[in-house]
């Protein structure tokens, strides 16, 4: 078995089983991986599931940032073809849905976006004709930057959750962890002054319409837990930012590259990356657009109190969208 650069969470048959048994009844009883009254229904939901489940989806715990959680099995010919954009997914891959919003309940409260894929609280990546080059999930030609997702936004996700339907050809989902970077101090001082602003990716067309002023945001941050990171550059312009910050930007993209590590995910395995400490991105592929493409679906999750953020986030507009909940609190 080929070894796998980030820790490996084994979930044994039993654990796999019941997690996947918890969906499957889920989905039965409310019909639709989207419908309001199965997101309501998650928090009574978690809390029949087992110690040993429970165990294996504590949070994140190395400095890594990240862990792949593995035993879980979708049946390929089930899922059916690799659909051509995330619209036209409708309810393949349901169960998978639902098993992905149970472990994101387990670790926190899910959350979506109006302003994206429809609002749905579990996403399809899958690459997607026309946008081969873009930066965002559905591009496929082009190296996928590393990146903070949602950068732009301070109600983005604590923990980012990719789990992988299909993925024939290996292609890598790529991971670099702050905490693993060495940076000389005046380079992290530097890091640490809002200087750059990060724009809303290309995934939010309504929000690269608000008209307010984009405002500066610190790359690094020294949080009680330790550094955390928020970086985007695909999208932060340098325009008005001044030698010495961009010198010290450089180099954190250098280190990040240095520490990077590239993670094939096979099919059932549900990468964790802690979007405070972790930049995810992708590697370049050529699409087939026949049905055997590669295809993941995406949760975000915040987990509420977490001291990993600057307080003055509170005062951004995040362009105008509003994180949506799984659940009213
Ligand atoms: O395709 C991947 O491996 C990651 C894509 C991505 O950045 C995302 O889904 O947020
Ligand atoms: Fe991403």
């Amino acid at each position: 078995m080929p070894t796998c650069p980030a820790p490996v969470r084994r979930l044994d048959t039993a654990t796999a089983t019941e997690l996947t048994d918890t969906a499957a009844e889920l989905l039965a009883r409310h019909g639709s991986a989207t419908s309001p009254d199965l997101l309501a229904d998650l928090p009574a939901t978690r809390t029949r599931l087992s110690a040993e489940l429970r165990h294996a989806l504590r949070p994140v715990d190395t400095a890594d940032g990240l862990f792949v959680l593995r035993g879980l099995r979708p049946d390929d010919t089930e899922l059916g073809p690799t659909p051509g954009h995330w619209s036209t997914v409708g309810d393949a891959g349901a169960l998978w849905d639902v098993t992905l919003l149970l472990v994101s309940a387990l670790m926190g409260t899910p959350i979506a976006w109006d302003g994206q894929q429809d609002g749905r609280f579990v996403h399809n990546i899958v690459p997607s004709p026309g946008h081969e080059s873009e930066q965002t999930g559905a591009s496929s030609s082009v190296l996928l930057t590393p990146h903070t997702e949602d950068a732009f936004h301070p109600g983005r996700a604590h923990l980012l959750l990719l789990c992988c339907m299909r993925n024939h050809d290996r292609i890598a989902t790529t991971a670099a962890g702050v905490r693993l970077t060495a940076l000389a101090q005046a380079d992290l001082d530097q890091l640490k002054r809002p200087v750059a602003p990060i724009l809303p990716d290309d995934a939010y067309e309504q929000a690269q319409q608000f008209p307010g002023r984009p405002a500066p945001v610190p790359t690094l941050f020294d949080s009680p837990d330790g550094l955390t990171m928020r970086y985007d550059p695909a999208y932060t312009p340098l325009e008005g930012t001044d030698e010495a910050w961009r010198g010290a930007y450089e180099r954190l993209g250098e280190e990040l590259a240095r520490v990077s590590v590239a993670v094939s995910l096979e099919p059932g395995d549900v990468l964790v990356v802690d979007n405070d400490l972790v930049v995810h991105g992708r590697v370049p592929f050529r699409a087939r657009y026949d049905g055997t493409d590669r295809w993941l679906k995406r949760a975000s999750v915040r987990v509420e109190d977490r001291p990993t953020r600057p307080l003055a986030e509170h005062d951004e507009h995040g362009y105008g969208q509003a994180a949506l909940t799984a659940w009213a609190s």
